[in-house]
């Protein structure tokens, strides 16, 4: 059977690459998607493919990318190469715009979403200490921090304000209901 397309969305700092470097620590067979974003490559935080915008509109133009969208004034691309861990029967976790949720719906057969939250207070606070982004840019990224998924997307939601330990082991009950029961 193919692997699942596991959407991982959420704020802006809520935590989404930090539940999912923790979820693959516990289950490797997960394949992780390595986004391409028109960002520095330096930037820090989760491992990306920093690429030019002539080198991300070309690659979308061919294909190279399963879901791509743009946000915060960047492009984002979510590799082909998750169609073949899928095929081979791997689950992948993907940080996903909660604007590309029904195109990656209708995309992929075994669909499920990861929702995080956290408090506005959390996010900023998340936010600075990451240390990416300008203030600005922060002040940006807060004020599209309460945007609801779409009506008809049913997902699995986790508040990440407490330990992100917690919150991993809240994931994996939700998505691996079959370990818990070993
Ligand atoms: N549960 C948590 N408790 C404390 N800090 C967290 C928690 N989850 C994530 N962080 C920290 O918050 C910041 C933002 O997390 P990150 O995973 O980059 O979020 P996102 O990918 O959603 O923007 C990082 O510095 C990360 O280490
Ligand atoms: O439409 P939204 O649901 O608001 O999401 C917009 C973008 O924000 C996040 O990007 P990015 O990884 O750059 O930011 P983050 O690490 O701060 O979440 C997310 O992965 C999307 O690419």
């Amino acid at each position: 059977m193919s692997g699942r397309f596991i959407a991982v969305v959420g704020p802006s700092g809520v935590g989404k690459d930090s539940v999912m470097e923790g979820l693959a620590e516990t289950l490797p067979d997960l394949f992780l998607a390595r986004r391409a974003i028109t960002r520095p490559g330096e930037a820090g935080g989760e491992d990306f493919d920093g690429i030019s915008e002539a080198a991300f509109l070309r690659l979308e133009a061919e294909g190279a990318f399963a879901l791509s969208w743009a946000a915060h004034g960047l492009h984002y691309g979510i590799p082909i190469a998750v169609e073949m861990a899928l095929a081979e029967g791997r689950d992948v976790l993907a940080n996903l715009s909660r604007g590309v949720l029904t195109e990656a719906k209708l995309r992929f057969a075994r669909f499920e979403v990861l929702s995080l939250t956290a408090s506005p207070d959390v996010l900023a606070d998340r936010l600075r200490g990451r240390g990416r982004e300008t203030e600005a840019e922060i002040t940006a990224r807060l004020a599209r921090a309460d945007s609801a998924l779409p009506d008809h997307i049913a997902a699995i939601e986790i508040d990440n304000s407490g330990p992100l330990k917690q919150t991993v082991a809240q994931a994996l009950a939700a998505l691996y209901p079959e370990r818990a029961a070993r």
